[in-house]
Parts: structure tokens; sequence; C-alpha cells
């Protein structure tokens, strides 16, 4: 409900129109039952044609008069609508490419994917036929006090009947929430097992867990069948209300009204008005019970959505430096992620001038890719700091570091889009020449150039159909043509053949001859013979850091570091 307000409180101007024309239209909805009064009364009584054909031209105006305004009333919500879930589209996006890294990789991937496809059912459930249908509600009352003023008594047996209804109504939608959230939460896990359906079929087949994945599978929609038996069941009693509602409603109508006609109290025109109008309150009010499940479910998707939505975000400015040096220092430095016992290191002080070369080697799970990410800005120190030519990397614009570091992640992930838009993606000016030139030497250029799309390549799902070797080359590619000062590598030889490694080794050559500062978390024998530093995230907490002497080239298939 306060969703329907919020989307109402958006442009006060239009909530106006909106509550003045369901007024004027539920008014013009009278003419109906005046008009059967009319002529059952005046008509019937007297037989004078021209008052027949007087009230059927009224009435008739009353009706196209109604159709306008619904229409331009419909009109008005769908505008004020959209706009409610384009800004509720925008924010979830923001939240999403904006949160603050940390805090949303706790949420599980599914539960993001659920929180993302809710944006569709909060667009369905605050949609504006219900926002309109909603607004009818009230307007029962117009109807009841009309008949009120025909007869008391019938108005009394129509609240009566109305007040079970909305009884029955309101006791079953309060049933409805446990139920909802259930399936919520069950919508979830299902989601997951159809990830793994989907980009998981090598390791379904492969690895025969068709087995395992059948059992969660079927515990998983034989619980949501479960819950949307309940949940049809509880919406089944609200309609069964509204149903037997308006057939009692009907029944006693009659039967109290020719009471009162025998009575001498109400005319027989008027007692079929005020079936009509009580017909009509009652639908008014039954149309906007019926709408309990599906506010519920619009509720249940907007909380999930405002739980993405409450993630701080990364802030959007900062300080920037008018020339970056590409020096880099740990200061006391410190991290663990949230509720892990040990932290990844401590007490780290380690300096990297300008246009230096460093390795970071260590087991799995030492904290290699952890610490790149920290260099990237998309983790903080949990204490100490991270200095980028002596200023904090913490008041830094997030954006203007990023665009000083060039980093190949370990998960060389592209977007939907075509080759050249993921390569040129921090630099969309970038010609072609210089990208195929960028490839070649990076030993891809047969690849793209020997596709008969080239750059125009459109990659799907991560562009996990690419060899893994070349999609990290890419994904290099794509780091290098962003000219970051600062070059961060997460593993750069994982998958890559022998003449990849060499054609990777060239690139850091050059990079290294053109003033680049180089982080490689690697264990690549090659790598870290060249490095000026080498720090051993094997030893925890603090880690080691062992200075080479001098800098060789780097070149693949060199010497081991002791
Ligand atoms: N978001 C996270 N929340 C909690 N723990 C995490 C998170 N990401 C990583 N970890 C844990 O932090 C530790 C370091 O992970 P990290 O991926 O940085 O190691 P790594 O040295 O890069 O491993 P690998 O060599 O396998 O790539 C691991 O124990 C990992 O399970």
């Amino acid at each position: 409900m306060n969703e329907f307000w919020r989307r109402l409180a958006l442009h006060p101007r239009l909530r106006m129109e909106l509550f003045l024309s369901s007024l004027l239209i539920n008014l013009l909805g009278l003419a109906g039952s005046l008009y059967s009064i009319q002529v059952l009364n005046r008509y019937l009584a007297l037989g004078i044609d021209s008052t027949l054909l007087t009230l059927t031209v009224g009435a008739l105006i009353a009706v196209v008069f109604e159709l306008a305004l619904r229409s331009a009333r419909l009109r008005i919500a769908q505008w004020l609508c959209a706009r409610a879930d384009a800004a509720l589209g925008e924010a979830v996006f923001d939240s999403s490419v904006r949160g603050q890294y940390a805090l949303l990789e706790q949420l599980p991937v599914a539960a993001r994917r659920e929180i993302l496809s809710g944006l569709a059912t909060t667009q369905q459930s605050f949609g504006a036929s219900n926002l309109i249908t909603l607004l009818d509600a009230p307007f029962a009352l117009v109807f009841l006090l009309v008949l009120a003023l025909l007869n008391p008594i019938l108005a009394l047996t129509a609240i009566l009947v109305m007040g079970g209804v909305v009884l029955v109504s309101l006791l079953a939608q309060r049933r409805l929430r446990e139920p909802m959230e259930a399936q919520s939460r069950s919508a979830i896990q299902l989601a997951g097992h159809q990830q793994t359906l989907t980009s998981g079929t090598e390791l379904v087949r492969a690895f025969q867990a068709a087995g395992a994945l059948r059992e969660r599978w079927n515990q998983c929609t034989t619980e949501l069948t479960g819950l949307r038996a309940t949940l049809g069941s509880l919406q089944n009693t609200i309609q069964n209300a509204s149903y037997a509602g308006g057939v009692l409603l009907g029944m006693l109508m009659m039967a109290m009204g020719a009471r009162e006609v025998l009575a001498g109290q109400l005319d027989v025109g008027s007692l079929i008005g005020a079936n009509i109008l009580a017909g009509r309150a009652l639908a008014a009010l039954t149309r906007a019970l019926g709408l309990g499940e599906a506010i519920g479910r619009g509720q249940r998707a907007l909380e999930l959505i405002r739980q993405l939505n409450a993630i701080p975000q990364e802030r959007s400015d900062g300080m920037t430096l008018g020339q970056y040096g590409g020096s880099l220092r740990f200061e006391d430095a410190a991290f663990a992620y949230p509720k892990q016992p040990t932290p990844i290191f401590e007490h780290f002080d380690f300096a990297l001038p300008a246009s230096g070369v460093l390795a970071v080697i260590g087991a799995n799970g030492t904290g290699k890719t952890t610490l790149a990410r920290l260099l990237v800005g998309l983790l903080e120190p949990t204490r100490g700091r991270l200095l980028a030519d002596n200023m904090d990397l913490r008041q830094a614009d997030p954006g203007w570091w990023r665009r000083q570091v060039a980093y190949l992640p370990q998960e060389p992930l592209f977007f939907d889009g075509t080759l050249r838009e993921n390569l040129t993606v921090m630099a969309p000016d970038t010609p072609d020449d210089e990208v195929l030139a960028l490839c070649r030497e990076l030993g891809v250029g047969p690849f793209v150039e020997g596709s008969a799309d080239g750059l125009s390549l459109v990659l799907r799902n991560g562009g996990n159909s690419i060899p893994l070797g070349i999609r990290r080359r890419l994904a290099l590619a794509r780091a290098l043509l962003g000219k970051g000062r600062v070059v961060v590598l997460d593993d750069p030889t994982e998958g890559v053949d022998a003449d990849g490694c060499k054609a990777i080794a060239g690139v850091l050559n050059r990079l290294v001859k053109s003033g680049h500062s180089l982080v490689v978390m690697s264990n690549e024998a090659f790598i870290i013979s060249a490095a000026q530093a080498v720090i051993d995230l094997n030893q925890k907490p603090q880690p080691r850091i062992v200075h080479a002497p001098a800098a060789p080239a780097v070149a693949a298939g060199g010497n081991t570091h002791d």
C-alpha cells in the first residue's frame, strides 16, 4: 500500500487529477442506477416516449463521459507508474554497479538475480490498473451513501454483507504472508539450480551430478508447488467470499427490498436501482480485495530490492592527482573478510616505487586475488592505509583511480556485446588498428582476424565459448587499452600456452620499459625472476617481502625463484 502512496506522491498535480477523475467516474457510474429508477418510475407510470428518450440520451452521455475519463485516468496512472518503475530500475542498477563491492559480495548470486527479477514483479503488482482499482475502492462509500438515501435498511444490509466479505478476505490475506516469504526463499534456491542447469551442462554430465541435482531440484519444485497450492487456496477463499457475498447481497436486497416495497417505504424502480448500487459497491470493494496476493508479492519483491538498495554505495567523487606518478605503498595494512576467522594479512608495510615491478606469490587461497582487488579499489584495507603517490586510496575518486589501473582479473569475463565494445570499454574511441595491433602483440591476432566477424564478433555468456588462454589475453588487451599507469595482473598466464606466455612476457617488457608500474599475482617462475620485489603471501599473517637485487627482463620460460 505504501508503495502506491509513494507513487501517487511523486507528482502532486497528477495525484490530484487522479483523485478528481476517480470521483467523477464513480459519480457518473451512478447514472446507470438512476436511469433504471427513472425509467421504471416515470416512463412505466406515465408512458411518455420523450421522457424515455431524454433519460436514455442523458444516461448515454454519462456513459461516454465515464469512458473518456476512464481512459484519461488510465493514461495518467500509466505515466506515473512508468516513472516510478524507471526510477526503481535505475536505483537497482545503481546499487548493483555502485554498491560497495565487499558488501555486495555477501549477497549470494542467486539472491541478487531474484532481486533483479523482482523488478518485473513490482511493475506488475504496483502497476496502473491495480492503482486505479485501489483508487476506486473508497468510492464504494459513495454508492452506499446514495443507497442510504434511497433506503437506510437496504444500505445497512449491504454494509453487513460487505463487512463479512472484508473480514473473510482480510483473514485469508493475513495467512498469505508466510507462504509468500517461503515461496520467495524457494525461488532463490531454484534459481541457483537453474543456473547449474543452464551454465553447468558439462559439470552435470561429466560428473554425473544429475542424481544429486535432481534430488534438490525436485525438493525445490515440490516445495514451490505446495506453496503455490496453499496460496491458490487462500486466493480462492477470497474469491469465494466475494462471489458468495455477491449472491447473498443480491438475494437479501431483493428480499428486504420487497418487504420495504410492500410496506410502502420503497418503490419498485428504487428497489432495482438499490440493487444495482449495492452490486457496484461490492464490486469496487472485492476488486480491491482481490489484489491482496499481487500486492503481497510486490511487497516481498520490494523488500528484497530495498535490501540491495540499502547497501552503501561507493563514493562517486573524491581526490584525484593531476599527474599520478605510479608509486604504491601499504602502511601497516591489514585485511580480513567479514565473518572469516583469520585475516588475509596484517601489519603489512611495503612500497612499490614508480615503474617498479612486483610479483605476488602464494598458494591457492592465500589472498593474491584479494590483494589485486585492494589495489583496484574494489576492497579497502580493514586497517592501515594503501597509498597511491602518498594519497590514501580511501580518499580517491574511485572512477579516477580505476582509470589509473590496468587490471586483469583472474576470471576473464566479458559482457554481452561485440569484441570491440568489450576491448575498448575504457577507451571507446580507440581505433581498430590499435586494438588489432595489441591483439597481434599478445598472440591473439589470428583468433580475432581469423574470425569472420573480426572485432564485431558478438560475445555471449561472459565470452565463455572462447578458449581460456585466448580469453585471458583478450582480457589483458582490454586492460591495457585503458592505458592505466599501474598494471595489476591476476594470474595472467593461467591457461595460456607457451607461445602465449612468450607474447605476454614481451608485452610486460614493453610496459616496464615505458615506465609502467607492474604488480603481477603469479607463481610463474619467469615473472617472479623479473620482479624487483616479491611478496610471499604464504607467510601469515605478515607477508614475507623479498627484494631482488636487480631486475632482469621478463622472459617466458626463464629462471625459477628460490
Ligand atoms: N567474498 C569473500 N568472502 C569471504 N571470504 C572470501 C571472499 N573471497 C575470498 N575469500 C577467501 O579469502 C581467501 C583468499 O582468497 P583469494 O581468492 O584472494 O586467494 P588466491 O590466493 O587468489 O587464490 P587462488 O590462487 O586460488 O586464486 C580464501 O580463503 C577465500 O576463500
